[in-house]
């Protein structure tokens, strides 16, 4: 679907396509329906994130939150939205050793623990070695770093999901 077909949606069709595009925050999409219509591409990314940029700290936080751990309950009991759990397939969460997976269920805990809100990550733009890298230095940060590196996770992830929808011949297909 290219932008000029999605300008033209109601409301609730343009909801039902792009409202996963940042995990679980329809309330994203919806809002931004209103500014429609986006003269490319760039102007829809550009909305989303501008609405997102211009949250308060706790609603920054609680996007975060929407995200579900890497290789965590919702991967082992196939809750995942499928847009994460081709993500997290992809970058091979799903296929990991156990002693893989108890290092990575260890420092998410301990992220968690520390910032209260989990570890983000673009999946699509990295692999395991470097998730779990990441994950361990990260722990480290203070809280507003982490925060906004986080968010900064979202928009890649947002960016990509909205490129299998809306540029259907871009890399990194849905
Ligand atoms: N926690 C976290 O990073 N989750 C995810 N990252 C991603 O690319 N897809 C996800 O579900």
């Amino acid at each position: 679907m290219d932008v000029a077909a999605l300008n033209a949606l109601p409301f609730e069709d343009f909801v039902n396509i792009l409202g996963n595009v940042v995990e679980k925050c329809p309330l994203i999409t919806a809002a931004i329906w209103s500014e429609r219509p986006f003269v490319n591409f760039t102007a829809l990314e550009t909305a989303i994130s501008d609405f997102i940029d211009a949250l308060p700290e706790s609603g920054k936080e609680g996007i975060l939150r929407c995200h579900p751990d890497l290789a965590g309950r919702d991967l082992q009991s196939g809750t995942l939205t499928r847009e994460s759990r081709e993500e997290q397939a992809g970058a091979g969460m799903s296929a990991l050793s156990s002693a893989e997976a108890s290092r990575m269920s260890r420092l998410n805990e301990e992220y968690k623990q520390r910032f209260g809100f989990p570890f983000v990550i673009c999946a699509r733009m990295t692999d395991k070695a470097n998730i779990l890298r990441q994950l361990s230095e990260r722990c480290l940060n203070e809280r507003a770093t982490e925060r906004a590196r986080g968010i900064e996770e979202v928009k890649k992830i947002c960016s990509l999901r909205l490129r299998a929808l809306v540029l259907p011949d871009a890399p990194n297909k849905l």
